[in-house]
């Protein structure tokens, strides 16, 4: 990754995006591979749109610069415009041009580029059949569905080669199962097509089945890099864990125990101070106390990986109901009937039990 400004060799992209606008900061740095696919996610708000705008050049950078290749497009004293950059941009809407046909909006950048008409429909055709519309080249966009028209955008975004393919949440705006489709076409383009690929994305799902790397951008900045199994099996901050469904608890490590609220884990050898215990919400167990009993004499009984809490919230997931309890925040996953039979709402104790094996400890 880019530091302070400095270059990365080798890297088909490397940018190092600074620029400040209303109490909003953003300073982030990301270098990519010859044909990487890098997924960035990160929060609302944490200036992922603005990062791929720098890039593309619909924004000029202050500061900062933005290589593509051998070539620099933008910096403090140069901005290649956005169509001379070799840099394309695709977002939830894949803004046809709706008075052309499906083939003549993709052959309209080859036709720019120089292709006769024969060649360029030909052309047209040949991406049409990739990306698994063979026969809709005559259709207008308006005759087209959501994920049709963005598998348009996506051939006329290839069609031209272009050095580096930034994609904002391309299926957000689609039904989960036409997402489904298009991404299983965007996992065999991608790679076939070799071009380096920036894609923003709030869907873990997009970065595992089309990234080899993942960064998360937080309130402007890069809070973590790595291949996307690493940062999916250890993510470094709280965003980082719901991304990957897990429960990232802080604690710290006294005496071989680690310890947060009222869950203690033993951890013999861990270095004594701040560390993160990482679990599935699967891993741990959830009863109701039975009536009457103190809170205080559980605790004092608790043996290793039980500890009483409060349910703090309930929230329905695809697969049953989500329980979050308080002192640590540890999110449990439960089918709904037992969520009802056990009678769970917010404010009531509960005792918990995590599998110490199901659990990793890492320094904080
Ligand atoms: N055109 C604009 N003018 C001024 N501020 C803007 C503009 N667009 C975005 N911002 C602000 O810049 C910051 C970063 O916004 P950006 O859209 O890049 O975030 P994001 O990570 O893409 O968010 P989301 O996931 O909601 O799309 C936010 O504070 C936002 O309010």
């Amino acid at each position: 990754m880019a530091a302070g400004g400095s270059a990365v060799s080798g890297a088909a992209l490397d940018v190092h995006a600074v620029l400040e606008r209303r109490g909003f900061t953003l300073d982030a740095a990301l270098a990519a591979r010859p044909g990487e696919t890098l997924a960035v996610m990160g929060p609302s708000g944490a200036g992922k749109s603005t990062l791929l705008a720098a890039i593309a050049g619909v924004l000029r950078l202050p500061r900062g610069h933005v290589r593509v290749g051998e070539r620099i497009v933008s910096d403090r004293r140069s901005h290649i415009a956005p169509q001379r950059r070799g840099v394309v941009l695709l977002g939830q809407d894949p803004h046809l041009f709706p008075h052309l046909s499906a083939r003549d909006n993709i052959a309209f950048g080859l036709r720019a580029r120089g292709l006769d008409r024969a060649h360029a429909g030909a052309e047209a055709d040949e991406w049409l059949w990739r990306v698994g519309l063979p026969g809709s080249g005559p259709h207008r966009p308006g005759e087209l569905s959501g994920g049709q028209q963005q598998r348009v955008g996506l051939a006329r975004a290839l069609a031209t080669r272009p050095a580096v393919l930034l994609l904002d949440e391309p299926l957000t705006a689609l039904d989960p199962e036409t997402a489904g489709g298009v991404r299983a076409m965007l996992a065999e383009q991608l790679p076939a097509a070799h071009t380096t690929t920036v894609l923003v994305t709030h869907d873990a799902v997009d970065a595992a089945a089309l990234a080899e790397t993942l960064v998360l951008l937080e309130d402007g900045r890069v809070t973590q890099r790595g291949t996307v199994r690493d940062v999916l099996t250890a993510p470094a901050t709280a965003f980082g864990a719901v991304v990957a469904g897990l429960n990232r608890v802080v604690g710290a490590v006294v005496d071989g125990w680690w310890r947060a609220g009222g869950l203690a884990l033993p951890a013999r050898g861990a270095a004594a101070g701040d560390a993160v215990a990482l679990f599935r919400p699967g891993a741990v167990r959830l009863d109701t106390l039975p009536d009457g009993t103190g809170t205080g004499a559980l605790r004092l009984a608790a043996a290793p990986g039980e500890w009483v809490g409060r349910v703090s919230r309930l929230e329905q997931t695809v697969a049953g109901i989500r329980v979050h309890t308080a002192e640590p925040a540890v999110a449990v996953d439960l089918p709904a009937d037992l969520v009802a039979e056990l009678g769970l709402a917010a404010g009531r104790p509960v005792r918990l039990r995590l599998d110490v094996d199901a659990v990793r400890l890492l320094p904080a």
